[in-house]
């Protein structure tokens, strides 16, 4: 996927070093911006393996999030990719789909508001807001509209969770026949994170399509703040002092295998990771993808005929081939 790699290259050739709360530096930009067209295959990596047990990690997420749950103890049943910031019962204040089908509403709207006398439509039994809802029946009615936005952003939870959403707004738009989804993202992990975010609101977009009767169209992701994380200790030091060297190879680079001679320059050069701390560089694995030819995208099957019966066994990727998998570890 080109715009992918474009992506990766971006970061690298303008980007900062930026140490953060995470103790792992990164190379960091500010502002990146492109668009997938979904009706040529769908955006899953092809210059890393990402079928079997990392699609099955996304899939569940995204039906996590579809099933409001605030909690971990179904998922963890499935994949342990949030374990590490849900609490001992599971629970997580980060849990995206909580803000999606039950977003917090004060009891009787704020003063001033003018709201339904006869109850408001798309509040759940709670009184919370149920967002997904009222995007599905908005396309269905008024699918002109501009205001099918989806906020997983509530500023008091945020200020003191302990990963605030990442992914934490998107709007779905329509354009004639096609339905297209953007994406805002205030903080990117391009080497891990991000394949992850692409193939779930993909894969969201193209069952919103085919829940409300439209062609899906185009996928597009801004990204605030997105990084590559470059190491710890020494290792993510060196970058702070070899960046500029770092960016003038890639900047002689002419053919993709030219992109391995930089990584293995590279690994020659960087002080070796610290023991237990391996792959927490993502430098190297990201270089390696830079220099692999992308392979044709896959194609995406659902068989649920509606977005509220969906389940894993009705998702099926189809003609996935794709170059070996590379091992990144995750910055906490
Ligand atoms: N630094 C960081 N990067 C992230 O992408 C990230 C966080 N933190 N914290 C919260 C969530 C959790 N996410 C994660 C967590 C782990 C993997 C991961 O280890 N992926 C492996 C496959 C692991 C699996 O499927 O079990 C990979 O190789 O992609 C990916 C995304 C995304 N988020
Ligand atoms: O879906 C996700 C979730 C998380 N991330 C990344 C982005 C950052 O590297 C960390 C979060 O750290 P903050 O300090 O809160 O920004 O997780 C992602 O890329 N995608």
């Amino acid at each position: 996927m080109e715009q992918y790699l474009g992506l990766v290259e971006n970061v690298l050739r303008e980007g900062t070093y930026k140490p953060n709360r995470t103790g792992v530096d990164t190379i960091s930009t500010f502002s990146q911006h492109y668009e997938i067209d979904l009706q040529e295959g769908f955006p899953l990596l092809t210059t890393k393996q990402m079928d079997g047990f990392r699609w099955d990690s996304m899939l569940h997420e995204l039906l996590w999030y579809l099933s409001g749950e605030e909690h971990v103890r179904n998922l963890r049943e499935k994949t342990g990719i949030w374990n590490e910031w849900a609490d001992e019962e599971g629970n997580l204040d980060t849990a995206y789909g909580r803000f999606w089908r039950r977003f917090p509403v004060p009891d009787s709207g704020l003063s001033g508001e003018s709201w339904p006398e006869d109850g408001h439509r798309w509040l759940n039994e709670d009184g919370t807001f149920d967002q997904i809802q009222y995007v599905v029946d908005g396309l269905n009615e008024n699918p002109n509209s501009r205001r099918f936005v989806v906020s997983a952003w509530h500023p008091a939870n945020a200020a003191v969770s302990t990963l605030p959403p990442c992914h934490y707004t998107f709007v779905v738009n329509v354009q004639g026949e096609t339905l297209n989804l953007h994406l805002t993202q205030r903080s990117g992990d391009v080497a891990l994170g991000i394949p992850f975010n692409i193939a779930a609101y993909a894969l969201l977009a193209t069952v919103l399509a085919r829940e409300t009767g439209f062609e899906v169209g185009k996928f597009a992701h801004t990204i605030v703040d997105a990084h590559i994380y470059c190491g710890e200790g020494e290792r993510g030091e060196w970058y702070r002092d070899n960046l500029g060297e770092l960016q003038a190879r890639l900047d002689d680079v002419e053919v993709k295998a030219e992109f391995e001679e930089v990584r293995e320059w590279l690994e020659s050069e960087a002080p070796e990771e610290a023991e237990g701390k391996e792959r927490f560089d993502h430098v190297p694995g990201l270089l390696t993808q830079l220099s692999r030819e992308p392979k044709s995208r896959p194609e995406i099957e659902i068989t649920a005929d509606s977005l509220a019966e969906l389940t894993y066994d009705d998702i099926a990727l189809r003609e996935y081939d794709a170059h070996p998998g590379i091992k990144f570890s995750v910055a906490e």
